[in-house]
């Protein structure tokens, strides 16, 4: 059936015109949307039989704001000309300055240029439990609808300052509390409500209040100073690299000090300039992108339906396994953790507590629903509880003959129905399931640490997964909150595999002569929260020397074979788990460089000894930027090329919540071909020429650059999926 897209209004007998908007499923300000709202509302404003006026939204959600596909448009494009004028034309002019009274029917959600239109009317109902915001700052814009300006003339500045920088979301409750809505009152109630509440406007027995021109909520002008200065520095410390963040603080100070309109009309202006930056480009895919992720194909569309996964059980307490239990325990499913003898048990149930008492203490759970969770968790020590789970998911240590034996295992005492899942990282699906007579129900589930706080979620298919096994691993990785990125099987799937040469690169720059601490603040400042020698320090240098040679394996013809990691932890280093690596780590401090550790690295380029000429090599930042991320690049294009991933946006978001690849860059290969395919490749040539193979481009790299193409656009080749 094809969508319902437009604006009606109908009015009653009661002299309220009802508008409503349709275009699902959130009723966004598409073109369209908003020519029929200029259209009804000047309608409303001429007909003698209108007195006032109700805006809504259809199907339970009042508006999830402006239409995102129309930023791509301009994205492509370049072409401003595509978004219409709103905030003048229609939110002052025809909403605010309306003779005629309008109140805003809220129910479901009013976010960004939903909630601007809902405040440009004289008065706000709600439903229970609507979603209020301006999350445009995540968009890499401002509000452009006169939300700057509005919101903190109905909460305050505080509380407005803080919901826009940090596109925190409040209930319709706490509106009510803050006084951006008038009124809460049951879905039954709020259409008869909200025309009352017109009509006694329109009648004088309630106020007929313009928010843009209140100053109750302003405060005098040194406490707007005060509260603006420290939002500005809330805004270095969340977002430094960020246009919009700071952008929108000089917007909303415009409005305090020369007053509403002239904040609109600089919102207006700012927002103009913001829409076409590389930030809000970078953000807008990316929420595309994660979005995507939910369509498989012949998975997603072939009419199953996802089954109910109500308890699971995970093999092994580690801190994997004890961070799974931990994220299916928060979503209240059941949870059976075993391990093998009773210390490791009592171990991981620890492990798990401690999980949760950290929320708990970090303000993210309460107390009810923490102790909620921990009741929802067995322990066990033999496989007696398995008879019954739907999904098992194993977390023991990278051991090919243990992983092959637990699943033989797992086929006789799981109920035939039964997932069996692996949260391996480095094996081969196909051999963990090689003995058993259950491939199509085997599945990588390939959380990230700590697994109840990072939200990605690879789920790995062989060629034998059964669509329905995919299918409930998706349901059940959304239902703990994650983003499930369906991937195909290979040594380090998509993430993993992308980004070894990120360490390799950081090892060949190091034994080549340049500073690692160098190394690690210029990776920072492009946007990754960590460079890779403290990556390395975090994760562990002794899981680094075992997957090693696992790779080399595989992917040898593209590594540097670096002795510095195994250097390291001869020196007794093994990173944060033992308080030393590159860093020195104490409790309640900041990690520290060490400088001590120049002497293993010292050792480890006597080794090498690459560097030419005996002499280090002067670098750039930016070259060292490409030599560490273009080699990141060039196996992003084989994950490509081989259809490891689905489509080059997955690859996209699976680094960015991953790998933390900064957001604003739009992903691993958004980034590539923000910069050219040619460019990338001829620095990768060069490099090649220079330091050796390692940097060598690949087929599809090199195929892209020549013909002009992007890397995101493939070709339907040799797909895993
Ligand atoms: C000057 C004014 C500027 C602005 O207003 S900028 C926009 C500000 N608004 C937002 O940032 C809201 C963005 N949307 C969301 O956060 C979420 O979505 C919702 C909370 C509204 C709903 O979440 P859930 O129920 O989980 O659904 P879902 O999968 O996120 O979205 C369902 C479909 O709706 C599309 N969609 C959502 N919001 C918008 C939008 N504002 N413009 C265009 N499309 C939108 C998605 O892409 C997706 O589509 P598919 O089903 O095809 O994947």
């Amino acid at each position: 059936m094809a969508k319902k897209i437009g604006v009606t209004m109908d009015v009653g007998n009661d002299g309220v015109a009802v508008i409503t908007i349709s275009n699902p499923p959130v009723n966004s300000l598409a073109s369209p949307i908003i020519a029929g709202l200029k259209e009804k509302f000047r309608d409303a404003n001429q007909r003698n039989d209108v007195r006032a006026i109700v805006l809504t939204g259809n199907n339970g959600r009042f508006c999830g704001g402006f239409d995102i596909n129309v930023f791509q448009q301009v994205h492509k494009t370049g072409d401003l000309s595509v978004m219409p004028e709103v905030s003048v034309d229609l939110v002052c002019n025809l909403m605010e300055d309306s003779r005629k009274p309008l109140v805003a029917a809220v129910e479901g959600l009013a976010l960004g240029g939903g909630l601007e239109l809902a405040m440009a009317c004289h008065a706000r109902v709600s439903a229970p439990k609507a979603q209020l915001g301006l999350p445009e700052l995540t968009l890499g814009v401002i509000p452009g609808f006169g939300g700057t300006q509005r919101l903190p003339r109905l909460v305050g500045l505080a509380k407005a300052t803080d919901m826009i920088l940090l596109s925190k979301s409040i209930s319709s409750e706490e509106g009510q509390k803050l006084g951006l809505i008038d009124a809460l009152v049951p879905p039954g109630e709020l259409l008869s409500t909200s025309r009352k509440w017109a009509l006694d406007i329109a009648d004088g027995r309630k106020p007929f209040l313009r928010s843009l021109h209140r100053t109750d909520k302003i405060g005098s002008l040194s406490e707007a100073r005060a509260i603006l200065k420290n939002s500005r520095q809330l805004a270095k410390k969340i977002a430094p690299k960020m246009p919009q963040h700071h952008a929108v603080i000089e917007v909303i100070e415009e409005g305090i000090v020369h007053g509403g309109y002239s904040g609109v009309l600089k919102e207006a202006e700012v927002f103009r300039q913001l829409v076409l930056s590389d930030t809000a480009k970078g953000l807008v895919h990316v929420f595309f992108a994660q979005r995507a992720t939910s369509k498989v194909p012949n998975v997603t569309d072939a009419g199953l339906k996802p089954r109910p996964i109500k308890k699971v059980a995970v093999i092994g307490g580690g801190l994997m396994g004890s961070g799974i239990a931990t994220a299916l325990l928060l979503s209240n499913i059941r949870v059976v953790l075993k391990e093998i003898n009773p210390e490791y048990l009592m171990k991981g149930i620890k492990t798990v507590e401690g999980n949760i008492k950290g929320l708990v203490s970090r303000g993210k759970l309460t107390q009810d629903k923490a102790g909620k969770a921990l009741s929802l968790l067995k322990g066990v020590l033999d496989y007696t509880e398995f008879k019954d789970v739907d999904m098992v998911i194993e977390a023991v240590i990278e051991n090919i003959q243990l992983k092959q034996n637990i699943f033989k295992e797992l086929e006789k005492v799981c109920p035939p129905h039964c997932i069996l899942a692996s949260n391996t990282s480095t094996i081969d699906l196909n051999v963990i399931g090689e003995k058993t007579n259950s491939k199509d129900r085997i599945v990588g589930a390939h959380f990230f640490s700590p697994a109840h706080l990072m939200t990605l979620l690879e789920i790995v298919r062989s060629e034998n997964t059964s669509p329905q096994v995919i299918l409930d691993l998706m349901a059940v990785g959304k239902a703990i909150k994650k983003v499930p990125v369906v991937v195909g099987n290979c040594i380090g799937f998509a993430v993993n595999r992308t980004f070894f040469p990120y360490t390799q690169a950081a090892h060949m720059l190091a034994n080549l002569g340049v500073d690692l601490f160098r190394i690690d603040s210029v990776i920072t400042s492009f946007g990754l929260p960590l460079g890779p020698f403290q990556l390395g320090d975090l994760a562990g240098h002794g899981i680094g020397l075992a997957v090693g040679p696992i790779y080399a394996k595989v992917y040898g013809d593209r590594m540097f074979r670096s002795p510095l990691t195994e250097l390291l932890l001869k020196s007794g280093r093994n990173g944060k788990i033992n308080g030393r690596g590159y860093y020195i780590y104490e409790k309640g401090s900041k990690p520290k460089p060490d400088p001590s550790v120049l002497s293993v690295v010292e050792e480890s380029r006597k080794l090498t000894n690459i560097m030419p000429g005996g002499k280090p090599i002067s670098v750039t930042d930016k070259e060292i930027v490409e030599m560490i991320l273009f080699p990141v690049v060039n196996e992003a294009c084989r994950v490509l090329d081989e259809g490891v991933v689905i489509r080059a946006s997955d690859l996209d978001i699976a680094s960015v919540l991953g790998m933390s690849f900064p957001s604003y860059r739009g992903g691993i290969v958004f980034w590539a071909d923000m910069i050219g395919p040619k460019y990338i490749y001829e620095r990768l040539k060069e490099m090649s020429e220079t330091y050796g193979s390692f940097f060598k481009p690949s087929r599809y790299l090199e195929e892209r650059a020549t013909k002009g193409m992007p890397l995101s656009e493939l070709k339907s080749s040799r797909s895993r999926l």
